[in-house]
Order: structure tokens, then C-alpha cells, then sequence
């Protein structure tokens, strides 16, 4: 039986990069008719509310290659423990950005439960960068390596000091804009891609299809799906800080979510990078939306 539960997160957070108006991301999702969509389709929701964002000692900060490491440390830890919390009372957590810097406070709250969690992460990025490698020293740029325990200790050890996720338990999807550094890490440790190149050459339906056959075979005991809506193109989803051209139709997202749905592996959810202030006429969190609705279940007839 399917779990019927789900709890919105809230997470308002936009110090993981520079562009200001994505903090408001969860409070567009919400107007964008959220609850509303989930109850319809027969669950129970909770909505949490947000987690508290607390700004940090500005003077404290100088490190470039990691801005607003303060803040960016804070709220992944409440995060983390909202996050925990959701998944001990057996709730589907559902998260909603801010930007992308969250996956780090969710996937170290899943990861408490989750010993073989996969991670399917929709996104123009691969956000795998560390101080090391970033070219912008924005935090966004590096959930991924982060859950995989890569950057500064304070990130890797939010909750415990385990890496969070395995980096062959990843599969990214949708990737457009890949810097160098993250391009020797998926060699060098093995990670799945499938960029726009595949989407074009394969279709979104065997790209999904292996997939969700490769979380299968890794015996998983929880899916994430962490999902950037600069993962679509601009076309469709205009309101986000770091737009790239050429990326997923608006059909190909929604069917990837339907095939997710179908497969009855994914345990938990995050939208972001949603930012109002760039955003045409809220067009962004409608889409957020609506790819919400299908990955719960909505149909077409
Ligand atoms: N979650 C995102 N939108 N990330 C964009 C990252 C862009 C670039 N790779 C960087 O490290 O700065
Ligand atoms: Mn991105
Ligand atoms: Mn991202």
C-alpha cells in the first residue's frame, strides 16, 4: 500500500546563491494551489510551515568559495531535523525552495532512515562542485557533492558524519551545464547522467525506464527525487536564478514524473529554485505544480 500522508516543508531559503526572490519560492508553490492538488488526489496533508531562516554575522563571513556558509549551515540543520521528523511519523516529506543549497539539510534527514537512499535529480546542473572546484563560490552548486560527503566538514556533517547518499546511488538528469570539476568527479566516481544529449538521442521514456530499472537493481529503500526547475527549459519554467537554454519540454518533465509515480519507489520530494521575482505571472510555481500533481498520481483521463 502506498503511503497516503505527505507533509509540506517549507524552506525559504536563498543564501545558497545571489540572485534575491527565491526565498519566496514556497510561499508562490503554496498560491499556486499546492494542498489543494494533493488533497484532490485522496492524500492527507499536513503543511508544516517553514523552516526558520536566520541571517548569519556578515562580518564573519570572507570565505569566497563558500558564501554564507553560516546561514547555509543553519538551515540545512533545522532542515534536517524537520526532515527526520516527517519520515519517523511516517509522512512523505515534500519540500519545497528556496535554492538548491536545501538538499543538503533533506538528504541528511533522510538519510537517518534511508541506508540505501537513490537520488534522481532533475536539474541543467550537476551540482557537484566543492570550494575547491566552484567557479561562483555559491552553495547551490554543491548539494550533491556535499551528500556524498565532498566540502567543507561543517556541510558533510550535518546530523552525523556519514556521507548522505552513495555517489552510485545518483542518477542526474537533464544536465546541460556541467563545470570541469564536476565532470572529472562523475568519471572518477561513477555517477549517472543522462544529459539534454541522451534525452534528445534515447526519449524520455527509456531514459526513465532505465533508470528507475538501475534504482531497482541497487535494491534501494528509498527513492528522493530532488527536482531544480532549471531542469526545463527556460521556455517553461522562465523564474529561476540560473536559466540554461535547451533543456526538458514541459511533456517530458510531466511524463518523468508519471513513470516515477508508476514505479512506486519514490518515498520522498523536493522542488526549488522557484524565484517569484524573476517568474512571469507565477508560470514557474504553476509548473512546479502541476509536476507535483502527476509525481502523486494525477492522470489525464
Ligand atoms: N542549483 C543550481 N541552480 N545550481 C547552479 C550551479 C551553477 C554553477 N555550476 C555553480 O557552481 O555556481
Ligand atoms: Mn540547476
Ligand atoms: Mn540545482
Amino acid at each position: 500500500m502506498m503511503n497516503k500522508k505527505i507533509s509540506i516543508v517549507g524552506v525559504p531559503c536563498d543564501y545558497g546563491q545571489q540572485r534575491r526572490g527565491v526565498d519566496m519560492g514556497p510561499s508562490a508553490i503554496r498560491y499556486a494551489g499546492l494542498q489543494q492538488r494533493l488533497t484532490n488526489l485522496g492524500y492527507e496533508v499536513e503543511d508544516e510551515g517553514n523552516i526558520q531562516v536566520i541571517e548569519g554575522d556578515a562580518a564573519a563571513q570572507k570565505d569566497e568559495k563558500l558564501l554564507n556558509l553560516e546561514e547555509v549551515i543553519k538551515v540545512n540543520t533545522a532542515l534536517a531535523e524537520k526532515v527526520f521528523n516527517v519520515v519517523k511519523k511516517d509522512y512523505i516529506p515534500l519540500v519545497l525552495g528556496g535554492d538548491h543549497s536545501i538538499a543538503i539539510g533533506t538528504l541528511a534527514g533522510l538519510s537517518m532512515k534511508y541506508k540505501n537512499q537513490g537520488v534522481i535529480w532533475f536539474d541543467a546542473h550537476a551540482d557537484l562542485n566543492t570550494p575547491e572546484t566552484t567557479p561562483s563560490g555559491n552553495i547551490h552548486g554543491m548539494p550533491l557533492a556535499t551528500s556524498i560527503g565532498l566540502g567543507h566538514q561543517r556541510l558533510t556533517s550535518i546530523l552525523h558524519a556519514e556521507p548522505k547518499i552513495k555517489a552510485e546511488n545518483i542518477v542526474i538528469i537533464g544536465g546541460r551545464s556541467i563545470d570541469e570539476g564536476e565532470r572529472e568527479l562523475i568519471k572518477t566516481r561513477g555517477i549517472k547522467i543522462y544529459t539534454m544529449h541522451e534525452i534528445d538521442r534515447l526519449g524520455m521514456t527509456y531514459v526513465m525506464e532505465e533508470t528507475l530499472k538501475y534504482f531497482k537493481q541497487l535494491q534501494i529503500d528509498g527513492l528522493h527525487l530532488s527536482l531544480d526547475l532549471d531542469a526545463l527549459d527556460p521556455l517553461y519554467t522562465p523564474g529561476v536564478g540560473t536559466p540554461v537554454a535547451g533543456g526538458i519540454t514541459y511533456r517530458e518533465s510531466h511524463l518523468a514524473m508519471e513513470m516515477i509515480q508508476e514505479s512506486g519507489l519514490m518515498t520522498s520530494a523536493e522542488f526549488v529554485e522557484v524565484n517569484p521575482i524573476l517568474d512571469e505571472r507565477n508560470k514557474t510555481a504553476d509548473v512546479a505544480v502541476a509536476l507535483i500533481g502527476s509525481l502523486f498520481g494525477e492522470t489525464l483521463v
